[in-house]
């Protein structure tokens, strides 16, 4: 039985969430882990000189929790996927020999044990003007404060794709803005040559 990690990073509304789902249903045996699932109690989250809420680092999310399971999808998949609700695919004689998990968050890249375990990696970039105009048609919890992108999230977006380009190589770089449909068949060619190349 294989085991095949996908990373999908990006910007911020870059459309990670977008892509992964896609892929997902349309991967056999496949599975989506979202790092946005693991962030921390506001409560927890500090606030900067600025007085906004430092959501943007990797401080601000339980990646030790999110690491765990990871670990429980390596260990055992098919346990993983039917108790977290995904379809498992099999028969009696052919049971699975491929399995595919997509890990998909802004910080993906940023942390140096996660970036050990990808197969592939996408990141979905976009620019300065299309992710104010995506981000402010979005509600987080908490909703963002007025100046939260320019004040905060763009500059930390900067910051932490820098530091990620100076430690990983091999990612792939997509342009987010291009047609869901388009950046949907692109990507599911591209593993699909890696499952074909990579096969028993
Ligand atoms: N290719 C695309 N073209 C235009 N709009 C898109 C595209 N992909 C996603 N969107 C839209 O952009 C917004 C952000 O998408 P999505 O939630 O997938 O991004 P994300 O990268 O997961 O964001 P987050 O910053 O919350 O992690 C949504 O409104 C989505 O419908
Ligand atoms: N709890 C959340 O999901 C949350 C809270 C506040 C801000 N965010 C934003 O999510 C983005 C990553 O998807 C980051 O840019 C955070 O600012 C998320």
């Amino acid at each position: 039985m294989r085991k095949v990690i996908i990373g999908i990073g990006g910007t911020t509304n870059g459309g990670k969430t977008t892509l992964s789902k896609s892929l997902q249903e349309l991967l056999c045996n496949s599975c989506v882990i979202s790092q946005d699932n693991f962030f921390k109690d506001d409560s927890v989250v500090p606030t900067d000189i600025n007085g906004f809420k430092q959501y943007d680092s990797l401080d601000a999310l339980h990646m030790d929790r999110m690491m765990g399971d990871i670990g429980s999808w390596q260990e055992n998949p098919e346990h993983f996927m039917t108790s977290h609700g995904f379809a498992v695919k099999s028969t009696a004689s052919e049971p699975p020999n491929v399995f595919v998990l997509i890990v998909e968050g802004f910080l993906i890249f940023n942390h140096r044990h996660l970036n050990s375990l990808f197969n592939k990696k996408y990141f979905l970039q976009i620019p300065y003007e299309t992710c104010k105009e995506r981000r402010s048609s979005r509600v987080y919890v908490p909703p963002d404060p007025p100046g939260y992108l320019d004040g905060y999230v763009w500059p930390m977006y900067l910051k932490n794709r820098k530091a990620m380009e100076e430690a990983v190589n091999d990612i792939v770089f997509l342009d987010g803005t291009q047609k869901r449909e388009t950046l949907l068949s692109t990507v599911l060619a591209d593993i699909q040559e890696c499952l074909w190349l990579h096969r028993d």
